[in-house]
């Protein structure tokens, strides 16, 4: 195809929709923290650097040049956790990590991934919230929460409301930190989360809930918590936060949220009961 002196093929179609696309997620992913204004500042550079290019001033352009190919590497060390949520999220929004096809050949055979038990977990809830009881509860999916269990204390202990309610009270030792469940094990408490850097979560957002988020953020695993000043409960998922959602909204969206990952074991689980 010929429009005016330009000769367009399809693929240049595909060329520029997918520059687009790239841009759109970069915009969407650096918008609203201080990384999206030295984004800002480095185009402003590269546009003047064309500019001067295209005038013909030579001195300005081999200095801005210089600056461009060296801002190019600074540019990844400034953008390093933007880029890696960026990669997190392409990896989790295609969704291959659940794929039948990923947990056969790249996952050790799930033949008997329990389920998590969501009753006893929403039930202590439930209790913190009316007693006023801090707590950060992290459920995992899919990623291997390792990292963060090795920061606290070792539990492997059944997941029981009873037993979650003394963790979190207030006179237990081990109240402090995240309590993390895989499966239908209690794995750990007392275990430090990354915080969240997004700019744009309020400053009134104590460190409890950044946690949430930054846990979120990182791994595709939910993270509730439960507010000791106000009660509320609030749920992290994919680096959102829900706010002051009630008991039924927090099982319904980790039911939901958790449903791909339980067919699956049920599946795996079903096979193995039928062996
Ligand atoms: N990085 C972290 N990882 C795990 N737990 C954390 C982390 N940061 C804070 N906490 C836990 O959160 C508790 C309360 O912190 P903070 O008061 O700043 O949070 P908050 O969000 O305001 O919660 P609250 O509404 O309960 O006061 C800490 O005592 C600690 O147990």
């Amino acid at each position: 195809m010929k429009i005016g002196f330009l000769d367009i093929e399809w693929v240049d179609v595909l060329d520029v929709l997918l520059l687009a696309f790239l841009l759109y997620q970069i915009y969407f992913l650096v918008k609203g923290t201080i990384a999206s204004r030295i984004f800002l500042g480095y185009l402003l550079v590269y546009l003047l650097y064309l500019v001067a290019k295209a005038v013909g001033l030579e001195l300005l352009t081999t200095i801005l040049g210089y600056f461009i190919s060296v801002g190019a590497l600074a540019l990844i060390i400034i953008f390093q956790q933007e880029i890696r949520r960026f990669l997190l999220i392409i990896g989790k929004s295609t969704n291959i990590a659940n794929s039948r096809l990923f947990t056969r050949w790249f996952r050790q055979p799930t033949s008997a991934d329990p389920l998590t038990p969501l009753k006893p977990i929403i039930d202590a809830c439930k209790s913190m919230s009316s007693e006023f009881t801090g707590g950060l509860i992290v459920i995992a999916k899919n990623d291997d929460l390792d990292k963060f269990i090795q920061t606290g204390d070792l539990l492997d202990a059944i997941v029981a409301k009873r037993l979650l309610l003394s963790i979190v009270s207030q006179y237990s030792p081990l109240r402090d930190g995240a309590v993390i469940i895989s499966e239908d094990r209690i794995r750990a408490a007392r275990c430090i989360l990354p915080i969240s850097e997004n700019d744009e979560i309020l400053t009134s957002t104590g460190f409890r809930h950044r946690a949430a988020i930054g846990i979120s953020e990182v791994t595709d695993a939910a993270a509730i918590a439960i507010s000791e000043e106000t009660g509320r409960i609030s749920l992290a998922i994919d680096g959102d936060l829900y706010p002051n959602i009630s008991s039924a909204e927090l099982e319904e969206k980790l039911g939901q949220y958790l449903a791909e990952i339980n067919r699956i074991r049920k599946r795996e689980n079903g096979k193995d009961a039928s062996l």
